[in-house]
């Protein structure tokens, strides 16, 4: 076989069974035992996940986002809120790959050929019962009170009124019990059941930590069709069950907060010169137990001259005004001084890159998430700020987000009583 081609090794029959899930967990066992990075997935809609594992930690360190063109490395982007020693950018290279649509076979990049013999010899190998994930090494961060929380949106809203900012997403973190033998990858199946249009996922780095989420929001896609998308997300309320999205009747505070999301997002293209873009919307749609406002915004990049639009816009995206605020430094600066703790990878970035083939990248704001400690989870969520923010309401409003994965922790809870 040439050297620069992929290689695809067969599951032999007898090791670990048939069911596509016993194969994806028994690569993420083989990956955890070597203390490889890995990153489950599951797209929105998609019926299967993915898995990837990255040859060793040291590759995944990267310093720029990746490059959205589909001559650039193929691989699984893990982007912090903020870039920092602790928190570092990671880029996993798709190594191994496994999809679990087709079970038959693993997939092992010419940069990992090294790894055949240990890894056709895992195959054969026994399942094994416990996983051992690893956990971030930094101190759990600070979990805000009521009070300081609203403390916190109290401040944001007079930055606002004396016009340091325009817009600001505060948001806290909050520590959960892990209900007993709780195991990431059944909680991981769980989300993919319960939030089907969400992209589900699973990153586990050594050193860095393990990572469940299931977020509703687009960074940046772009698609074998040649078409590159980004949205703006913004506004919440809660979803009444049996509701039809297109019923709900939003504030003025929603709407406009919303608005410069959007506004945001036409700004960047702004900065490219680019005028050739579809805008639909806004629209209210569903995110498991909550409602958004959502504009969706789409450039056919076969009919446009900019070759590395995906790429550009990415790196002027992040953080966009969904997490962090308007102007992007003024809100950011104000976050830093005043938010107490620190986001980590909670509305960085995240998805994949390149996979399954050239040309195809979606990358994801990690909303919706949680950090795994030994004995707890760790829940993040934010709420965007305006003038109009009423500072009880916005803790409430954290409190629904934090359902999204609390939901499963609960879940989980009982079905092991
Ligand atoms: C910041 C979060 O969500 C973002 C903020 C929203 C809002 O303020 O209404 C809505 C969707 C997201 O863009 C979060 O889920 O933590």
């Amino acid at each position: 076989m040439p050297p620069n081609e992929l290689r695809q090794l067969a599951w032999p029959v007898a090791a670990v069974g048939p069911s596509a899930m016993a194969r994806l967990r028994h690569l993420a066992a083989g990956a955890l035992r070597t203390s490889r990075p890995l990153a489950v997935w599951r797209e929105p809609g998609a019926s299967h996940p993915r898995l990837l594992v990255a040859r060793t930690l040291e590759d995944a360190y990267t310093g720029l986002p990746p490059a959205l063109d589909a001559a650039a490395p193929a691989g699984f982007a893990f982007f912090p809120f903020r870039d920092s020693d602790h928190n570092p950018a990671l880029f996993l290279p798709a190594d191994v790959c496994f999809d679990a649509a087709r079970p038959d076979t693993v997939t092992v990049a010419p940069a990992a050929r090294s790894l055949v013999p240990a890894l056709t010899a895992w195959l054969t190998t026994a399942p094994v019962e416990q996983l051992a994930w690893p956990y971030s090494t930094q101190p759990v961060p600070h979990t805000a009170t009521r009070a300081e929380y609203t403390h916190l949106v109290s401040t944001g809203v007079a930055a606002i009124e004396a016009k340091a900012v325009v817009k600001v997403v505060s948001s806290r973190a909050a520590r959960y019990p892990l209900p007993a033998g709780f195991d990431p990858l059944a909680a991981f199946a769980e989300l993919s059941e319960k939030y089907p249009q969400a992209f589900v996922s699973l990153v586990s780095v050594p050193g860095v930590g393990t990572w469940l989420g299931a977020t509703p929001e687009v960074l940046a896609e772009v698609t074998p069709d040649g078409t590159f998308r980004t949205m703006a997300l913004a506004g919440t309320q809660p979803r009444i069950p049996s509701q039809v999205p297109n019923t709900a009747i939003w504030r003025q505070k929603e709407i406009e907060e919303q608005a410069l999301v959007a506004r945001y997002i036409v700004n960047c293209f702004k900065q490219l010169r680019l005028r050739e873009y579809d805008e639909t919307g806004p629209r209210t749609v569903a995110a498991g137990e909550l409602l958004h406002l959502r504009t969706d915004f789409e450039v056919n990049l076969r009919q446009v001259p900019f070759p590395n639009l995906g790429t550009d816009m990415l790196r002027l995206l992040h953080p966009t005004s969904a997490v962090g605020g308007m102007p992007k430094q003024a809100a950011l600066d104000f976050l830093y001084q005043h938010e107490g703790y620190d986001r980590a990878y909670y509305s960085g970035f995240l998805g994949p890159v390149n996979l399954p083939t050239a040309g195809i990248s979606r990358l994801y704001v990690n909303l919706r998430c949680l950090q795994l400690r030994p004995t707890e989870a760790i829940l993040y969520a934010g709420t965007g700020l305006t003038v109009d923010s009423d500072p009880d309401r916005e803790w409430q409003e954290t409190e629904l987000k934090l359902t999204t994965m609390g939901a499963v922790l609960h879940t989980m809870t009982t079905s092991s009583n």
